[in-house]
């Protein structure tokens, strides 16, 4: 059984939309189960003003009924409320066209100029409408779909912020999910009130100065069991797969699994994660592989970093060129957040939360959430027996 899927929308178009294909039938789901997680993408210190104009909600128009996947395509749908402001100006009937609105000085940072270039365009907009993380709330959507599915066998997958403008939340010797619940409260998304204080004054001078902040997300996956991915070919390694997932969120420059980068700088001995045997099963006596070695889960929980780039559009802009006559100009400054990394972790969640499905169905494949479930019981017995 393959899982995929496909986002279609534009940034001020109608509506985002995407198309799941090869969940099974009877995954129980409302759309609730959704907007919990729409919301989530939408909160954080530093965003700007579109996120006051969208209350991003989710309609099923296919895959569903009465509360039930059908094991056919599940299409959701979710309205951006700002299109009634640009129906015009994102019309696709070419007799709507407005004339003077041409964005032609392309954001260093952003896709614009190798955009315009790429697609021969000379209305940058044309290029950032979709480039746009709008599109992550698509991602959202689906992630929670698959986050469900993963719940419903026991997998769990949450994520917070560790970093933001160069403040770091101390490590708490917290457990994943005290930190998480932590975090859930945070404007900053993080689980450190300290470390929270100092990220939003950072914030508060970023934007006062017409700057932008990156930072750093982290995603664990608890109750994966030992064993989802391959190292048998280099498509099918975990590893692999959950970093392009993340690194595919827009601005995310960097990602590390387990110790990450820090591996590199350590001897193998304050490294690789001890065995022991108890109670009949296997263990590990630390978990800095993150959960995975070999391009497989370990059974250990999954831990996964991104980093994120600063934000490209500043109210003080950089320099550009104009497209047309190739003179000097400062960028074009579009409505734009300040900094999103704490919504960036739910995007995060949602990206890593999709893989992990579509690994789960791989392995455990099945037509109905009933098959899925049986196949995974009769691993997890011989898992547990061996
Ligand atoms: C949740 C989220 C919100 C973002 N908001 C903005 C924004 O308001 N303005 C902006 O210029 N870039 C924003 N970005 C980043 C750009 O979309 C991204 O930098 C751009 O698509 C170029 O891709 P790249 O940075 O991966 O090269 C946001 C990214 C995320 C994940
Ligand atoms: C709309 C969202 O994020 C947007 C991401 C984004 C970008 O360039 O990536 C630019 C901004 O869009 P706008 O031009 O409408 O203000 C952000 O608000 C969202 O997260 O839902």
């Amino acid at each position: 059984m393959k899982l995929r899927y496909l986002t279609a929308g534009e940034s001020h178009g109608p509506a985002l939309t995407a198309i799941v294909e090869g969940m099974p039938a009877n995954l129980e789901i409302s759309e609730d189960d959704i907007n919990g997680h729409l919301a989530r993408r939408q909160q954080g210190h530093g965003r700007g003003g579109r996120m006051k104009i969208e209350t991003d909600r989710v309609r099923f128009l296919s895959g569903v009924r009465w509360g039930k996947t059908l094991g056919s395509p599940i299409t959701l749908s979710i309205e951006n409320r700002d299109w009634a402001n640009w129906d015009k100006k994102m019309s696709p009937l070419a007799s709507d066209r407005v004339e003077g609105i041409a964005v032609t000085h392309p954001r260093p940072g952003h896709a614009d100029l190798s955009g315009v270039i790429k697609y021969r365009q000379d209305d940058a907009r044309n290029i950032l409408e979709r480039s746009s993380a709008r599109e992550t709330a698509a991602r959202v959507a689906v992630g929670a779909l698959c986050r469900k599915f993963l719940a419903d066998l026991g997998i769990e997958v949450f994520g917070y912020v560790v970093e933001l403008g160069g403040i770091t939340a101390g490590d708490d010797g917290q457990d994943f999910r005290d930190r998480f619940s932590r975090a859930e409260e945070s404007p900053c998304r993080t689980f450190d009130p300290v470390a929270e204080q100092a990220m939003i004054k950072r914030i508060d001078e970023a934007k006062a100065a017409g700057d932008t902040l990156g930072g750093v997300v982290e995603v664990v996956v608890l109750g994966a069991p030992v064993g989802l991915g391959s190292y048998v070919h280099w498509d099918r390694r975990l590893d692999g797969r959950l970093a392009q997932a993340v690194m595919s969120i827009q601005a995310f420059k960097g990602v590390e699994i387990g110790l990450g980068f820090e591996a590199a700088r350590l001897p193998g001995s304050r490294v690789h994660d001890e065995i022991g045997y108890e109670k009949g099963g296997f263990l590990r006596r630390s978990n800095r592989a993150g959960g995975l070695e070999g391009g497989m889960t370990n059974g250990e929980a999954i831990v996964i970093r991104g980093a994120m780039k600063p934000i490209p559009t500043l109210y003080q802009p950089l320099q550009t060129v104009d497209l047309a006559t190739k003179e000097a100009f400062a960028a074009t400054v579009e409505r734009s957040d300040v900094c999103a990394v704490p919504a960036a972790a739910v995007v995060a969640e949602a990206v890593v939360a999709i893989e992990l499905a579509e690994a789960v169905l791989e392995k455990f494949g099945g037509d109905a959430m009933e098959e899925v479930q049986e196949n995974l019981a009769a691993y997890l017995r011989h898992v547990h027996g061996f």
